[in-house]
């Protein structure tokens, strides 16, 4: 005896399995869907996403990776949006433990928390370590924004609050949205994208009263005359974009500077 035989509500699949309700109603309910009599089909929800296979190469397309894009915006959203005043420190991943510069980025850590803010690094080694680990030893909020790179690599150990991300530019997004400034310590290209990046929103009017402190004279005064008699001279910027920045060898002008616009409210 087939199923339908035994009750009209019981229908059967093209793989024999039956569907519809033992109880004789014919009516199906799909989360918010009803669906009754011939418009009912085989199986649950749950089941068709439990029980079925077939290709995966969806997982290697855009419109999939948009879904991931929008969930690494969701997570940090979500994981910094309490946060608190923040300050965002760059700097180069390979600034070595113990040196100079390294004690600095960890003073200016220390100073950031005592100012009252939390800093924000990208997670790694370096300057961006030594900004982590003054901020922890202060007790204050330490956060690193990690990020997917060719070689295994973690956030460092004085990160108390990390997020990793697979996309630079939603990374980038978080540096800005959840700080009040940045302080950039001598850095390579990753430096560079992140300190032109927030050069270019303030230029634009993207982001307002965000103050950009460049730490080491020695280091940047190279690129600001470039900026100023290259850039600047030759018209490619105005000469009022040079006031975006300023440079310091002071960490408490340091912090004075990229601390000030929000003092002033
Ligand atoms: C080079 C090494 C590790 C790199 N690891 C990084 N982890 C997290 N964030 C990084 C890393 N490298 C670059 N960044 C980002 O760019 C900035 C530093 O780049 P730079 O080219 O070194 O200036 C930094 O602020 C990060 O946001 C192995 O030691």
């Amino acid at each position: 005896m087939s199923s339908t035989e035994r009750n009209e509500a019981v229908e059967v699949d093209v793989e024999g399995r039956e569907y519809g309700r033992p109880d004789g109603r014919s009516e199906q309910v799909l989360g918010p869907v009803v669906r009754r009599r011939d418009q009912m089909v085989p199986g649950t929800t749950d089941q068709r996403l439990l029980d079925t296979r077939g290709p995966s190469d969806w997982v290697h397309s855009d419109p999939w990776r948009v879904l991931r894009i929008q969930s690494e915006f969701v997570e940090g959203f979500g994981a910094l949006a309490e946060l608190g005043p923040a300050i965002s420190v760059f700097g180069s991943a390979r600034t070595p433990a113990g040196s100079p510069e390294y004690e600095t980025g960890r003073r200016i850590g220390a100073a950031l928390v005592d100012a009252g803010y939390a800093v924000i690094t990208g997670g790694g080694p370096g300057a961006m370590e030594a900004a982590n680990r003054g901020a922890s030893e202060a007790d204050g909020v330490s956060v690193g924004l990690g990020i997917e790179l060719p070689f295994e690599q973690g956030l460092n150990e004085y990160v108390n609050i990390g997020v990793n991300f697979r996309y630079f530019f939603v990374r980038k997004t978080m540096f800005v949205k959840y700080a009040h400034g940045f302080v950039v310590l001598p850095g390579g290209f990753g430096t560079l994208d992140e300190l032109f990046e927030a050069l270019t929103l303030l230029q634009t009017g993207k982001v307002t009263r965000f103050p950009i402190v460049l730490f080491g004279s020695a280091y940047w005064s190279g690129l600001a005359d470039w900026l100023r008699e290259t850039m600047i001279a030759q018209g490619k910027a105005s000469p009022h974009d040079e006031q975006l920045f300023s440079i310091t060898d002071d960490v408490d002008e340091a912090i004075a500077l990229v601390t000030r616009v929000t003092a002033e409210g």
